[in-house]
């Protein structure tokens, strides 16, 4: 099935994106570039919040942020309501982070993983469904505000 998925970066994931687009689009998927069109340096939170605001904004799609380590894409795009943001480092991340946590966001870091590691992580994401049952619920506990230690008095 075609999914359609958001991509944005800071100057540290600038380079590599336009090899990202390609392999989502050699997928048979379509993928939407929201900046920046140069390796100027920016802030990743600016991308952060255009990128997850278009995934919010239309119901099925997905992210793909990219900065240097892709960590502050991450803690960026896990402060908006309904994103779940993965870090991932490798296929198996990749997998999981969609079999259990139904992630809308993938995040990585250009300084980190090469260009084969980002083919693996990009084919897996976007080719794993959400396996629902038990991880549901889980989701659920998350959407719902996980106020850890709320109960504790
Ligand atoms: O947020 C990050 C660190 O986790 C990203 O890797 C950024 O891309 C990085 O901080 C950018 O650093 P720079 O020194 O401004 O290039």
């Amino acid at each position: 099935m075609s999914k359609k998925f958001y991509i944005a970066t800071d100057h540290a994931g600038y380079a590599v994106k336009a090899y990202v687009k390609e392999l989502v689009t050699n997928l048979g998927h379509k993928i939407i570039d929201l900046g920046p069109d140069s390796a100027d340096r920016v802030d990743y939170p600016d991308f952060a919040k255009k990128c997850t605001e278009a995934v919010i904004a239309d119901q099925g799609s997905f992210g793909i942020l990219i900065c240097g380590t892709g960590i502050g894409m991450s803690i960026a795009a896990n402060k908006v309501s309904g994103i779940r943001a993965a870090l991932c480092h490798d296929h198996y991340t990749a997998q999981l982070t969609r079999q259990h946590n139904d992630a809308n966001v993938l995040c990585f870091g250009e300084r980190v993983v090469g260009k084969g590691v980002i083919e693996d992580i990009v084919e897996a994401f976007a080719s794993t469904e959400f396996e629902g049952g038990r991880h549901a619920t889980r989701i659920g506990k998350i959407e719902a505000g996980c106020s850890f230690g709320a109960d504790l008095g």
